[in-house]
């Protein structure tokens, strides 16, 4: 982290209307023969935070790429605003910033270059690397960041998406604590705007008025979550 203090206001985007609602009803998912996701139902508005919970292996990573569309759960439904969002996989990829356990970045192309591919109209390269205190890094390959620095530009990736459902898998995985404050801020701006936001993680985040969905695995003899709406 550079000695200055970055901004504490986050990219703006586009708002997400009030009316927005994500919803999964009964989504299974095998892997190999293995039944990993059984049964598990949300519902998310506009402006809702899941923290999805759970063992090494539980389903997490396999629930959030159903969420993103990049993988078809054998049975169950998904909806946005009530229509399948596998009847336009494209409009729902539109909608979707999406971060993995790899930060997917190209190693021969600067910070910027690699935020400059993923810039969508209307969103701040700028702002981004702000947001996420990369104004020093901006000309360096991103062969040489270190892993805590390629997250901080994952995530700059996520601000320059201008998507209303923000899809995290361990968000914090290398942060600094000054990063994760950063990492705080753009969640809050996302869910200001009306965003959605579920993330995976094994740590606490900096995120108020959660929800949480745990996976418990399959060594346990619960059920698989379901979330019904109700906040803790
Ligand atoms: N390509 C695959 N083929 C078969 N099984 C797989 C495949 N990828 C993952 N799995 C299995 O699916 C299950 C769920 O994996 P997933 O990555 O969703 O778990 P997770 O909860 O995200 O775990 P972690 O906390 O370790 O990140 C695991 O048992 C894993 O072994």
């Amino acid at each position: 982290m550079s000695q200055s203090e970055p901004r504490a206001s986050a990219p703006s985007g586009p708002p997400t209307p009030t009316g927005t609602v994500l919803e999964a009803d009964s989504l299974c998912v095998f892997r190999g023969d293995r039944l990993v996701l059984d049964g598990v139902s949300l519902t998310l508005h506009a402006g809702d935070a899941m923290l999805l919970t759970g063992p090494n292996g539980a389903g997490k990573s396999t629930l959030l790429r159903v969420l993103a569309g990049l993988r078809k759960p054998d049975s169950g439904q998904l909806t946005w605003n009530g229509q399948s969002i596998f009847d336009d996989r494209a409009a729902h990829a539109e909608r979707v910033a999406y971060i993995g356990h790899q930060d997917a970045l190209k190693p021969g192309l600067s910070v910027s270059e690699n935020l400059h591919l993923f810039t969508r109209p209307g969103a701040d390269l700028s702002d981004a690397l702000e947001a996420m205190d990369l104004r020093a890094l901006a000309d360096l390959p991103a062969r040489l960041l270190s892993a805590g620095q390629k997250r901080r530009t994952a995530l700059a990736r996520v601000l320059l998406a201008q998507a209303p459902l923000w899809l995290l898998d361990e968000p914090s995985l290398g942060l600094d604590s000054a990063a994760i404050t950063l990492l705080g801020r753009a969640m809050a701006a996302h869910r200001a705007r009306g965003g959605i936001l579920i993330a995976t993680t094994h740590v606490p985040l900096p995120l108020d008025n959660t929800c949480a969905l745990d996976l418990p695995g399959a060594t346990d003899p619960r059920p698989f979550g379901t979330f019904e709406g109700d906040y803790a």
